[in-house]
This record gives structure tokens, sequence and C-alpha cells, in this order.
């Protein structure tokens, strides 16, 4: 059906509009381009897999959600950003995805392809050991599942020690009711050249009684053998051992830590451990 004259007009000036902003928009990104190709040098990544800096990646995401209005859906800015981010971190050190295709693994994918957007390989694993021993042997990167009583070993023995793997990321980064790709897991990566200080350490700790969570610390996943009881926990970065002990309402037999992330950004629901709301929480 054809359009009154008028309407025909006021659409044309508004198609000229938007064609102006996807010109602006692709142009900054070529401007972008450069400045990354510039920071390259000043960074000297060389080494596939280095160029991740998380607690950078968080006070940015941070910034964006701070400032964003409007109908727009603030997921489906976090979603452009992820796909831009990737691609300029693979340009600096390219690296693939391994994914724990133990649990969920429809929604891992989902996860995956939010986070990482099209340019990133995907490989897919039996279980998160096999995500580990990957990361553990190459530079890609590794997304497991937090599946809290799940079957199996405890995974995340296997980021004990030095030189290992580590968790490098908590998602999703940001908790709201209403997002696409909402499956919580965790991101492992090699060591990092320059991590920044995080706000939240990983622990992987062994008790012969239950922890418990809350009450300022979180238990992400546990398993139990022969009366061991190991548990991945996560707890604010200034919390001692003591203090630990102290939360979890049982001694511990070893406590070693695994890795460190930024709090993500709470929209909706109560601050936690792993959350905090927007205004608060500096992403390092
Ligand atoms: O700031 C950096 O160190 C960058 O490498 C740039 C950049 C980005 O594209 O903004 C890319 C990867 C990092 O994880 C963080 C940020």
């Amino acid at each position: 059906m054809s359009e009154p004259a008028t309407d025909t007009q006021a659409l044309t000036a508004l198609r000229q509009k938007i064609d102006a902003i996807d010109d602006d928009v692709h142009r900054l990104l070529i401007e972008r381009g450069a400045v990354v190709d510039s920071l390259v040098r000043i960074k000297g990544t060389s080494k596939a897999g280095n160029a991740f800096r998380p607690g950078r990646e968080a006070s940015m995401m941070r910034r964006l959600v701070a400032a964003h209005q409007g109908a727009l859906p603030v997921t489906t800015v976090e979603h452009i950003w992820r796909e831009i981010i990737t691609t300029f971190t693979r340009m600096q050190a390219p690296f693939d995805v391994a994914v724990d295709m133990s649990h969920a693994p429809e929604r891992m994918r989902d996860l995956a392809r939010f986070y990482f957007g099209f340019s990133v390989g995907l490989d897919a694993m039996p279980d998160a050991a096999a995500v580990v021993a990957r990361v553990a042997g190459n530079t890609d990167l590794g997304l497991v599942a937090i599946d809290e009583t799940g079957a199996g070993a405890p995974w995340w023995r296997g980021l004990i020690g030095d030189g290992t793997p580590r968790i490098m990321s908590h998602l999703p980064f940001i908790r709201s009711k209403r997002r696409p790709a909402d499956l919580p897991a965790l991101v492992i990566s090699p060591p990092l050249a320059d991590p920044t200080p995080p706000e939240v350490i990983l622990y992987a700790v062994t008790s012969g009684a239950d922890l418990v969570a809350g009450d300022g610390i979180e238990v992400l996943a546990r398993r139990e053998s022969g009366g061991i009881r190991d548990t991945l926990v996560a707890a604010p970065a200034d919390l001692d051992r003591a203090a630990i002990e102290a939360r979890a309402g049982t001694t511990l037999d070893t406590i070693a830590d695994v890795g460190g992330i930024a709090r993500g950004i709470a929209l909706d629901g109560a601050p936690s451990v792993l959350y905090a709301p927007i205004g608060e929480g500096d992403g390092a």
C-alpha cells in the first residue's frame, strides 16, 4: 500500500537520519580499531589469549549501564558491546572458546555466542574437566556451567597450583529478570599477563563438614566423595581464611585461590557476593 505524500517525506527524512547514525556508528567502530592498534603497541600483546583485561571490561560495562536510557533493552547494548570487545580482543591475540556441553548444551551455546559473539570459534567439550585440561594446554578460553550439586569429580581442582588456568569472570554479568543467555557459568583463562586486582576471589576448599552459604560468602558448586567435601566458594577479596571459616560455619582442611572476578551488575534482586547494584562495585 502506498503512503500519503507527507508521510513519504517524513519517512524519507527519518531514514536519512538512520543512515547518518549508522554511518557514524560504522566510522566510530573503524576509529576504535585504529585506537586498539596503537594500544597493542603499548601493551606489547604478543602471546595468544593474553589480551584480556576483565577488570577493565567490567568497569566499561558498568559505565555503559549507568548511562543507559530509553526503550532499547540494556542487554541488547551489552550483547552488541560484547561482540565488539571480543572482536577487538581477538584482533590483539586470537583465541577460541572451549565450552562444557555436559549441562544444558543449548543454553551454553547461547551464552557463549551472547558473550563472545560470532567471530570466535566454539569447541564443544564433553565436561568441565576437559575444558580445564584444554585451557591448560592452550591459550584459549573455557566456559563452564555452574552446576551446584552436579555429578562427577570437582573439576575446579584442576585450577589449583602455579601456572594453572584461573577463573576470570562470572556470567551473566548483568543480573536481571528479563534477559537472554541467563545460564550461570564461569569463564576460565590461562593466567593473565597483568590481571586487575579482583573484587571477589574464588577458592577451592576441602572440609569434613558442609559449608554454609550466605553471610557474605557464596557456594558455587559442591561435590562429596568418601567423606571429603570439595566446595567452590566466592568471597570478597578482603576476607582472610579465618573470616571465611567463621562465615562458612566450619574449619577448612585446605583452601586454594583459583581465580578472581569483578562483581556483576544487579539490576534486579538484592546485592550479593557476585552482584553489586549499579553505582557500587568498581569492576576491579
Ligand atoms: O584496554 C585494553 O587493554 C584493551 O585491550 C582494549 C579492550 C577494548 O576493546 O576496549 C579489549 C580487550 C580487553 O579485555 C579490554 C579492553
